[in-house]
């Protein structure tokens, strides 16, 4: 059975399904201008750091289109210069949605180039219009396959590596965080990929997954994902991650990412660290799976990721109750919304993602290949994978 899907085209529309309803309910929203995007990817109907780069990229190449189409032409296809200054805005303005993920950065920057280099070309505005649509589907079109290759090579050499030490017989349990396959790129996953390319070799005994509260990007999307699949697979609660590598044989904890750093340093969903920091106490390998429009090269370490900070109602939600409940609860929904003031926090600590530093990852895996820290090394030379 196919995996599901994040974003569908046809006939230049554009739909998403709506990820806060999932798995309950599938309801797919068109998508048919910037400012729509934007929300979408602001309050999370679309998630996963592929995912929305790829909607945004296909938000600019459909709003294109349209303008091709329009008759009379909009003002801003009247020369190369005005149409720059048009598309540059929305690149700019669509880049506002979510800050850490820098897939999102990576696809406009990825359309700045091509419009810059069209316009150094002397193409006319129609022209470096149809250069931007190209551009744009193929960001989108190109996610499948870069996404099968990062998982084989993430597969085969987490298997290199049982093999080495004589469990070349043996299926593999693997843990994983968050979701990172089809729902959260276009197509087939990342992590979650390398999970599904060990299934489809019959090398998986189960996958293991985290809740990842308070979004439930775990429970509600990879379980989902997983039972499509009919892949054996295992829910736990974020809290018993520990409990689990006391408990069960686990060989490996496979993980997305929302920013990688020159160094190695990752961000990915908030609990990610925690996990790291367990699978190095129980020595079992830690690995990055990402695209290499995920590598940010001009952030030297982890200190510099921003990490975005969800409202604090998203955590506040339990069983349709507002938590947590305070004895002067008058209005607490408002509360809850306020709970982080701008100077700081109050009450409700509700970051998105956080950092694991590249000393507790084992092999950081790209469409280009797997990078492993020399001996001795506490950072990454990522040079062989980007
Ligand atoms: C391959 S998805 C990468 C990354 O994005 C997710 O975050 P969110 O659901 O908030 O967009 C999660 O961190 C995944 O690992």
């Amino acid at each position: 059975m196919p995996g599901l899907t994040s974003i569908r085209t046809s006939e230049g529309k554009i739909e998403i399904v709506n990820q806060l309803l999932l798995p309950h309910t599938t309801e797919f929203i068109e998508i048919s201008t910037i400012e729509q995007a934007h929300d979408a990817i602001k309050s999370m109907k679309i998630r996963g750091a592929p995912a929305i780069a790829s909607l945004a990229a296909l938000t600019i190449a459909s709003h294109l289109s349209r303008a091709l189409q329009a008759d009379p032409s909009p003002d801003f296809l009247t020369s190369p210069l005005t149409l720059q200054e048009h598309v540059e805005g929305h690149l700019s303005y669509i880049n506002t949605a979510r800050p850490t993920a820098v897939n999102l950065g990576a696809a406009t920057r990825r359309l700045s180039n091509i419009l810059e280099q069209s316009v150094r070309a002397g193409k006319d505005a129609r022209a470096i219009a149809e250069d931007l649509i190209r551009e744009g589907k193929e960001i989108d079109e190109e996610d499948v396959g870069r996404n099968k290759q990062m998982s084989r090579h993430g597969a085969e050499w987490l298997l290199e590596q049982w093999a080495a030490k004589g469990l070349s017989g043996s299926n593999l349990n693997v843990m994983t965080v968050c979701n990172t396959g089809s729902l959260a790129t276009s197509g087939y996953g990342t992590a979650l990929g390398l999970i599904t390319h060990l299934h489809e070799t019959g090398r998986l005994q189960r996958a293991f997954y985290t809740q990842s509260t308070p979004y439930h990007q775990g429970s509600r999307l990879t379980a989902f994902e997983l039972q499509t699949l009919n892949i054996p697979s295992t829910m736990l609660c974020d809290s018993m991650v520990g409990s689990l590598f006391q408990s069960h044989g686990i060989h490996a904890v496979a993980v997305g990412a929302d920013r990688i750093t020159r160094d190695g340093d990752t961000a990915n969903k908030v609990g990610t660290y925690n996990a790291a920091v367990l699978a190095a106490r129980h020595k079992i390998p830690f690995i990055v799976v990402a695209p290499v429009s995920t590598v940010d090269l001009d952030i030297a370490d982890g200190s510099s990721i921003p990490i975005e900070h969800r409202p604090a109602l998203e955590a506040c939600v339990v069983r349709g109750a507002l938590y947590p409940v305070r004895t002067d609860a008058e209005g607490l929904k408002e509360q809850a919304t306020v709970m982080i003031t701008p100077e700081g926090l109050d009450g409700v600590y509700n970051p998105s993602f956080d950092v694991t530093p590249a000393e507790l990852i084992t092999a950081i895996v790209t469409e280009k290949g797997v990078a492993v820290k020399r001996d001795g090394e506490s950072t990454f030379d990522l040079t062989s994978i980007v």
